[in-house]
């Protein structure tokens, strides 16, 4: 998936019309571009024949987490996310509010969330996995198809919930693209031969200067 983390419609548009117009894409839409662009730019993409996962990551009480995804289950996207740590009851009220229209997953912990920051900012005082495993646990009661977490905790979220858990993955960097601020990363080759049903990259292919390249290329190695 490439992550869409664009101001506006104008750059969707110019950055869509470097990729042949045969090649199904599936675009992560997120909180800068759905608050710029609104369901119009969910409609663009759908028209264009690509898959949306759109990445607001609700987090709220569970009766207005419940009223948004009414809202989102006529958006026609493909995926959709909440965040874990809003509990089991939000999870399966978001899911209630789908009605099986959109496949639902949670966020765990933040690939940009350290195991320091963790302990000294959420004051949790396990190790990163064991709370990622916890949220994945979680997840799997409430009825979500699966999480968001790090390619680096995929085989250990999938030994304690099942194979079919989807996990996506986040945090990827090809060997010797800048890191920015996550802190749990993995190539796509080994974020592939590990598990991730999904990965997801926004700035090695968004900000590269031949974009579709640098798709091409991390897609040759997810597949490779
Ligand atoms: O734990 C998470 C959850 C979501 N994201 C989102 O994925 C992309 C990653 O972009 P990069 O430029 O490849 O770092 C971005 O849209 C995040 O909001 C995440 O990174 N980690």
């Amino acid at each position: 998936m490439i992550a869409m983390d664009f101001p506006g419609m104008s750059e969707v548009k110019a950055f869509l019309e470097q990729f042949d117009k045969a090649e199904q894409l599936y675009l992560k839409v997120g909180m800068e571009l759905f608050y710029a662009a609104g369901p119009d730019v969910i409609k663009y993409i759908k028209s264009l024949g690509h898959d949306v996962f759109l990445d607001l990551k609700l987090h709220d009480i569970p009766n207005t987490v419940k009223s948004a995804m009414r809202v989102i289950r006529h958006l026609d996207v493909d995926l959709t996310n909440v965040h874990a740590a809003g509990g089991v009851e939000m999870m399966a009220e978001a899911l209630d509010g789908l009605a099986g229209t959109t496949k639902l997953i949670a966020v765990t912990q933040l690939t940009s969330t350290s195991e320091k920051q963790m302990h000294d900012f959420q004051n949790i005082q396990t190790s990163l996995t064991d709370s990622v495993i916890h949220y994945a646990k979680k997840t799997q009661e409430a009825g979500l198809a699966g999480v968001v977490c790090s390619a680096q905790e995929v085989e250990m979220i999938k030994a304690a919930t099942s194979k079919a858990f989807i996990c996506l993955t986040p945090g990827i960097r090809p060997i010797g693209a800048a890191v920015g601020d996550q802190k749990r990363v993995m190539t796509p080759a080994k974020a592939r031969a590990i598990g991730s049903d999904f990965i997801v990259v926004g700035r090695p292919i968004t900000q590269a200067e031949k974009p579709n390249e640098a798709y091409s290329l991390i897609k040759s190695q997810w597949l490779s």
